[in-house]
């Protein structure tokens, strides 16, 4: 029997002809990813294209199967390639970098696939495609794993909901008074010690300076007027300053200053601030300083040889053992900085969980919180829920098999009424609420929900042009080619999602004459364009056009408008708005699930480098805001630190 005999039994002689031609693109090449190419490979799928931004690490290796010790620090998707490459009639692709990098990727370049795979780790990415998908009305299968939690969603542009028509869990937050003031779970002195403490001292610390001036001369904008408040935050920055200088200066003699001010002077200003601990109401508990005399005796210590507890990652060291645990990985933390500069928090870097955990478990010592284990802390400050190999091979079994329904394929899912009736998305155990008894369930798919904003509140569509024309189209032809084509009034606003500049709206006709290329729009700007209410409280839809420069075609008047037809609508009220989904604050994450982020009512957001890069794209571009020029940042209030 030749091997595509059971495909062939399952999807029929021509499906079968079909599949042999159809092209894939897989996106992500880690745990789900892996597994997906090993079955997109073995259902025969003409071409396969994978593409992943990583290398591979010590740690993929227990789950995704196709990489071996020797391929450490090679690109995933080639490596991937290679290593299924002597099984597979499949014409195999791979690239290596960020899907959301549209230099690499054009959205032209997404077209030439009949089906995207999301085997992603991140909203931002998700999301990105998810849009992708919905501008070119190309099927995606999205797919996720959690521990042994899983679930696949095919998404059909129009006819089923797309990835953000549901809301998505928010990553953890915590205020920043409690991080800073009043902790009261491990969590929270893990927060402390790796956002705020260990960022301080090793990662980037020369961007920071004691100035009280900018560069420019002009006085630090330091959040708030209140004069005492500003002496007090100087009076702080001035002392973070000299922690960071001893941490620079290498100096082994002076780790003492460090633990002093962390967990003695900062302890008892804290106490000196009376409401935290009188109010009653707030049932704060009064943290106690280390007492001198203990940091004394370990910093002696600090040259002897380890003792064996330190070897015991699973055991609660004692108070003595943390502090001279701190006070050595400290030197070690600063012997490093000599050659590299800047030391990034990394789970997997022993030196820097050392000292997250022991200064995390000083602080919870001195709150009278229950110190960790570095094995337990590491998964809190990790954020780590262990990946399951099993959960991943579920899923990509489950998803590339509803691919076949999707792509229509399979000999009994016929096409109703234009329709697919016959699509599920599939949950594994606890990720459902219909699972109690089950480990899995496949829910049909819902239609698209009408307060999406990504799907349902505006048309989509792509305009093509050339590198030259994108030169000469001046904003105003632009305005009157939209209004002609759909029915939209001069008066539209136009707005570059990518940093909600406002281009145009019925007061505010200075760009006009400006062209396109004047304007910074490029390859892969999407711009928001919504108009003016009608007489009878109706206007036409808003629309997202994305731009896509075709740099290959020399032609000087190269411009396609997307066929679509933009409807009359009724005016969305400010009330119903409200409700709309729109999607979470993607742009408050880093690499998506393991972001933490502090919300703090009382500060300015400030944003700190993130380990994996985010595109620009990550969805400030949501956009359900008609009619507003500068669209307020809802989102002012919250801080990122990680
Ligand atoms: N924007 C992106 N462009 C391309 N590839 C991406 C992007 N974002 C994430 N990826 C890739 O998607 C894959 C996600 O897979 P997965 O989460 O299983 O792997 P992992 O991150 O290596 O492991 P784990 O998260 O389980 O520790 C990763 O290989 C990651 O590099
Ligand atoms: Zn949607």
């Amino acid at each position: 029997m030749g091997r595509h005999a059971n495909v062939i039994k399952i999807v029929g002689e021509e499906n079968f002809q079909k599949i042999r031609t159809s092209k894939i693109l897989l996106i992500g090449a880690g745990g789900i990813g892996s597994e997906l190419l090993k079955d997109l490979i073995l259902i025969s799928f003409g071409e396969i294209h994978l593409v992943d931004l990583d290398t591979i690490d010590l740690s993929n290796l227990n789950r995704q199967f196709l990489f071996r010790h020797n391929d450490i620090k090679k690109a995933k998707s080639d490596t991937a390639i290679k290593a299924v490459s002597h099984f597979s009639d499949s014409k195999l692709v791979s690239f290596f970098g960020n899907i959301m990098n549209t230099e690499q990727f054009p959205i032209h370049w997404f077209s030439n696939y009949d089906i995207i795979f999301n085997a992603l780790d991140n909203l931002p990415a998700r999301r990105y495609v998810n849009k992708i998908s919905q501008f070119l009305g190309m099927p995606l299968m999205e797919s996720g794993t959690s521990g042994f939690d899983g679930y696949i969603q095919p998404i059909i542009p129009s006819l089923t909901e797309c990835f953000d028509c549901t809301k998505k869990e928010t990553p953890k937050t915590f205020p920043v008074c409690t991080i800073r003031s009043t902790p009261n779970q491990p969590i929270h002195c893990i927060v402390w010690a790796k956002n705020f403490l260990f960022n301080q001292l090793f990662t980037n610390q020369q961007t920071e300076n004691s100035d009280n001036e900018k560069s420019d001369g002009s006085e630090k904008d330091w959040g708030t007027t209140d004069e005492k408040e500003i002496e007090r935050i100087k009076q702080e920055t001035s002392e973070l300053v000299d922690l960071q200088n001893i941490v620079i200066e290498n100096n082994p003699n002076k780790i003492i200053n460090i633990l002093e001010k962390l967990f003695i002077n900062d302890i008892e200003k804290l106490l000196l601030i009376e409401n935290l601990w009188t109010n009653t109401n707030l049932n704060n508990k009064k943290p106690t300083p280390i007492s001198r005399k203990i940091i004394n005796q370990m910093t002696t210590k600090k040259d002897e040889q380890d003792p064996p507890i330190f070897k015991q990652l699973d055991k609660t060291w004692s108070i003595d053992e943390q502090i001279l645990k701190f006070i050595k990985i400290t030197q070690t933390l600063m012997n490093r900085l000599q050659t590299e500069k800047s030391i990034e928090f990394d789970k997997d870097d022993n030196d820097t969980l050392e000292f997250v955990v022991t200064a995390a478990n000083i602080r919870s010592y001195i709150f009278g919180i229950q110190m960790k284990s570095i094995f337990d802390s590491k998964q809190l400050a990790g954020n780590i829920i262990p990946a399951i190999a099993t959960t991943n091979a579920i899923i990509a079994g489950l998803s590339s098999l509803s691919s076949l329904r999707v792509l229509n394929l399979l000999k009994y899912a016929e096409l109703k009424d234009g329709k697919f009736t016959d699509l599920n998305m599939a949950f594994t155990s606890k990720a459902s609420n219909f699972s109690q008894d089950r480990y899995l369930t496949n829910p049909k798919l819902a239609t698209p929900s009408c307060k999406c904003s990504v799907c349902s509140m505006v048309v989509r569509g792509i305009l093509k042009v050339s590198t030259e024309k994108l030169k000469t189209l001046k904003l105003i032809d632009l305005i009157t080619l939209l209004s002609k084509t759909y029915g939209y009034t001069l008066s539209i606003s136009v707005i570059d999602t990518k940093d909600q500049r406002l281009l145009a709206d019925f007061d505010f006709d200075d760009l006009y004459e400006k062209s396109l290329h004047d304007l910074q729009i490029s390859d892969g700007s999407i711009l928001f364009i919504s108009d003016e209410e009608d007489e009878n409280d109706m206007v036409r839809k808003s629309m997202e056009l994305y731009i896509d420069v075709d740099k290959d075609s020399t032609a000087t008047n190269l411009i396609e408008l997307p066929k679509i037809d933009v409807p009359l609508i009724t005016v969305v009220t400010e009330a119903s708005k409200e409700d709309i989904t729109k999607p979470e604050i993607t742009k408050l994450t880093t690499s998506g699930d393991e972001a933490i982020v502090i919300l703090d009512d009382t500060e300015e957001p400030h944003h700190v480098d993130n380990k994996r890069p985010i595109s620009e794209s990550d969805d400030k571009n949501d956009s359900v805001h008609k009619k507003v020029k500068k669209v307020a940042d809802d989102d002012d209030d919250v801080i990122e630190l990680d």
